[in-house]
């Protein structure tokens, strides 16, 4: 017997509400209607109401139950920002739809987003929504950017949400971008859930991308909704028209061409007579939906063997399963929706599956942190005492640099003090405001849980720990959190205490950019402090000889973007040169000892100080080893002697260090001058890589009153550059060359040119081949021919002549994927996309080496 849509009586009220009854057993059609009279240029309504209620003294934990921090993460082009500009139009924020291709979007504000048609930065945006079943939701929307270039700040993103909406292109279904985002989010074991976007589109692929999800995300697939396509009524081909809704039991159809308002919704009985092949799959997928929940959630099997049929379970029990399995944020089970946000197909729904099962920031485990230097601990969140973190600067002409900040403990207050824990220095919160995209409004204090903006904070920089004088920390061990007792509570020093840091890894390509005239200089070294406030992936040198600025990134894209927004937003007047790949160098024999003695004036105060320096190669175990090897995979030994011989008499004595310092400023002054000297080798001018550099001083024989922190630097400078080039002088350095791990997406039929020349043109080594299914080893635990997969894995609308998707990864050097997109695109008529990242640093020998160096020298 078909099972009557009792919950759609129950929980239609956002749709319902607006009808003033609920739906007929057949059919309604219905409205979303939205506010009417918001407008970008004042305050929104909603806006106006979320200030309020985080100004009132007591920003509570019923508030912070109806927060969700959620992130939109996926591939590029999986149309992230379409959906987002969806879903502020339908929380009645936006008054029109704003669309990627036009340029007239709210969430790609910066100039260079809007002219690429791509998201760069990250903008927070706040808005509400209020789901069916449920009261008004904050929802904090962050949007993070899809290009490989911009990995890092994705990760800067993701670590301060609590959720994650994944968008899937269901025509390219999972890609490796989508992959590495994924783990991304893995890492920090954020609650995800899938939105299959472009089912509208000819090829697209709902059943393979859900097996995909199983294959390559390693996840099993929550199926919560089916695509609905129906003929067009015009004697054309089935177009995409709404979704069956597996929990509630009802199918929404959309107004064609409409703005996603107008829907009409029916119940299975209609559906049964219909469509039947479509109610038969609804009725197949809800029995695989309650079966998948069942084998990894007690309650609901208790409930089921009470009920005794599957298709009784209330779609509340469902929710509530969902909801428990996905806040694990392990990533087992993902609930999975569909839609074409480009028609305005799913995006309400999508919404309220945001609210339903992403969590609030109650429901997330205690923060991590760091203090005491490298010690590991969680933020006790019950402190009454801010805590926050600035994850995003941005410099705006009118407000100068914005810091965005999300508060995990206390309440950040206008006005306040904070402490910079990673800089040292305090600084005056003068204004806090709330973010619409590049829309403010000014509010009196930022709860525990939100997040905001700071304005009036001259040094803080993104991924920096903001807090307040008295900021409380517990040790892991002892649970941490919220649950923890009174006496598990240990203090640090709070001046220590940061917010898990994020590893930036080391540059792969740079410019220089140089100043339209001397008078320019000044502003750009203001611009360029400016930009690496913003991006800590970015990084400035100056080079010595030259006097030439050098900035290095993370990719051609990276640099491209900083140079934008060096010249067109922070008005620098300077020009980049060409973009090349950051090669570093190592030496190939040990060398030294060699002593330098300092005696000098630094500064006009006399200067002495002697140090003593080797360096090695570091051997492949030492490099193995890894534990405190730079990111340059550098090892620097410090030997500070605790006794000296009298060359004298002979007796042994106590080698005291000079009054005015602490070993510590010996060794911090040691360190800085080995690493100067390392940023510049003697065979190409380059920054050395995997050497080992041993300094040795000892304080009785030198070190004296005169010998300063900079005196020791130096000396130590001086006397590994000397130990470097006594090394190049016996046997010239070898250059060192990123090497990258790439994944290369193509047709089958292309996959022979694309592996023949990988293989032999780039010279790179093909690691291994998937399938569209991406069976990789690593991805081995889900058993995928378990997993349900919607209409028995057919009903995909394949373009005629499309093979299936292969997936090449290989290791290739980054020298010979400069300029590959274009390439791979000519190769595969426009179909192949890849991705890589940096796999690791290589010798170059032979003549690869030489034409490398040869280039460099000439260059
Ligand atoms: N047919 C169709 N096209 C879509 C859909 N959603 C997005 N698009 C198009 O796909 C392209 C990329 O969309 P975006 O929203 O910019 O994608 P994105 O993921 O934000 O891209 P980045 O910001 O560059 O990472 C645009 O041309 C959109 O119009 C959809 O549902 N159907």
């Amino acid at each position: 017997m078909l099972l009557q849509p009792v919950t759609v009586a129950r929980s239609i009220c956002w749709r319902c509400g607006i009808l003033g009854k609920p739906p007929g057993p057949t059919a309604t059609s219905f409205s979303f209607l939205r506010p009417s009279t918001l407008s970008l240029k004042r305050p929104p309504r909603t806006l106006q109401r979320y200030a309020s209620t985080i100004t009132s003294a007591d920003a509570t934990t019923k508030s912070l139950a109806h927060t969700r921090n959620i992130g939109i993460i996926a591939h590029i082009d999986a149309g992230k920002t379409t959906t987002t500009e969806r879903m502020l139009f339908y929380a009645g924020f936006t008054r029109r739809i704003g669309e990627v291709d036009e340029g007239s979007t709210v969430m790609d504000y910066l100039p260079a987003e809007r002219a690429r048609g791509i998201t760069i930065t990250s903008a927070a945006i706040t808005f509400n929504w209020t789901p069916p079943s449920a009261q008004e939701h904050v929802i904090n929307l962050i949007d993070t950017p899809g290009h490989a270039d911009f990995t890092f700040e994705v990760e800067r993103s993701i670590r301060v949400l609590d959720g994650a909406v994944t968008i899937l292109d269901g025509v390219a279904g999972v890609e490796a971008q989508t992959e590495k985002v994924w783990k991304q989010a893995a890492k920090y074991r954020i609650p995800r859930l899938i939105f299959v976007n472009k089912l509208d589109r000819v090829g697209a692929r709902f059943s393979a991308t859900v097996r995909e999800v199983a294959s390559k995300l390693n996840a099993w697939p929550a199926v919560l909704q089916l695509p609905v396509y129906e003929n067009d009524g015009k004697g054309g081909d089935d177009v995409l028209r709404g979704v069956v809704d597996l929990v509630e039991r009802r199918v929404f159809l959309y107004e064609l061409g409409g703005d996603g308002q107008n829907i009409t919704v029916h119940d299975y009985e209609w559906l049964s007579t219909h469509n039947p092949e479509l109610h038969k799959e609804a009725l197949e997928a809800q029995v695989a939906l309650v079966e998948l929940l069942s084998e990894h959630d007690e309650d609901l099997v208790e409930l089921f063997l009470e009920l005794g049929e599957h298709h009784l379970i209330p779609s509340e029990a469902l929710k509530k399963s969902l909801r428990k399995l996905t806040l694990t944020g392990e990533g087992r089970i993902i609930p999975i929706l569909c839609g074409a946000s480009f028609r305005n197909i799913g995006v309400q729904p999508l919404l309220d599956a945001v609210v339903d099962y992403l969590p609030s920031p109650l429901d997330r485990p205690p923060t991590d942190i760091t203090h005491s230097g490298n010690q590991r601990g969680v933020l006790d969140l019950d402190a009454n005492r801010t805590c926050a973190l600035a994850f995003k600067v941005v410099n705006d002409p009118k407000r100068g640099a914005m810091v965005y900040v999300r508060v995990y403990s206390g309440t950040l207050a206008k006005t306040q003090t904070l402490l910079n824990t990673n800089l040292g220095v305090k600084e005056r919160a003068h204004r806090l405001l709330q973010m619409y995209a590049d829309e403010t409004v000014d509010i009196e204090s930022i709860p525990r849980g939100h997040i905001g903006v700071i304005i009036g904070l001259k040094q803080a920089r993104t991924g920096d720990t903001l807090i307040s004088e008295h900021a409380v920390a517990v040790p892991k061990s002892s649970g941490g959190g919220k649950s923890k007792s009174k006496t598990a509570v240990a203090k640090y020093d709070h001046k220590t205490l940061q917010l898990r840091p994020i590893d930036v890894p080391p540059p792969v390509f740079f410019a220089s950019i140089e100043p339209y005239s001397l008078s320019e200089q000044k502003p750009l070294e203001e611009a360029l402090a400016m930009l690496l406030r913003e991006d800590p992936s970015l990084s400035v040198t100056v080079d010595p000889d030259s006097g030439q600025t050098l900035l290095s990134g993370m990719g051609e894209l990276h640099l491209e973007i900083g140079r934008d927004r060096l010249v067109q937003d922070l008005k620098a007047k300077a020009d980049m040169g060409k973009i090349l790949i950051a090669y570093r160098e190592t030496v190939s024999v040990a060398a030294g000892p060699v002593t330098h003695v300092l005696d000098r004036e630094l500064a006009g105060k006399p200067a002495k100080a002697t140090v003593t320096a080797s360096i090695s190669p570091l051997d492949l175990e030492e490099q193995e080893e890894g534990a405190d090897l730079g990111s340059e995979g550098n090892r620097i030994v410090v030997d500070i002697a605790e006794t000296y011989i009298s060359p004298t008499t002979g007796e042994t004595g106590k080698a005291r260090i000079p009054a005015h310092l602490t070993e510590q400023d010996v060794r911090a002054a040691l360190i800085a001058g080995a690493y100067a000297a390392l940023s510049r080798g003697p065979h190409l001018m380059m920054p050395l890589r995997d050497t080992k550099v041993e300094i040795a001083v000892n304080p009785a024989t030198d070190l004296s009153v005169d010998s300063s922190p900079a005196a020791i630097s130096t000396a130590a400078r001086i006397a590994v550059s000397s130990a470097l080039k006594s090394a190049e002088e016996s046997s010239p350095g070898l250059i060192v060359e990123p090497v990258m791990k790439v994944s290369v997406s193509c047709d089958e039929k292309d996959l022979g040119k694309v592996v023949a020349d990988i293989s032999s043109a780039r010279g790179g080594q093909v690691v291994s081949l998937g399938d569209e299914d991406g069976h990789a080893p690593e991805h081995g635990e889900i058993e995928v021919q378990r997993v349900y997969v919607p209409f028995g894995g057919s009903g995909e609308r394949r373009e005629v002549g499309e093979g299936r998707k292969r997936v090449v990864n290989a290791i290739v050097p980054l020298g010979e994927m400069v300029g590959y997109l274009k390439h791979l695109r000519a190769m595969t008529q426009g179909r192949g996309t890849f991705v890589m990242e940096l796999e690791g640093w290589e010798r170059m020998q032979g003549p690869r080496a030489r034409e490398v160096e040869k280039g460099i020298r000439g260059g």
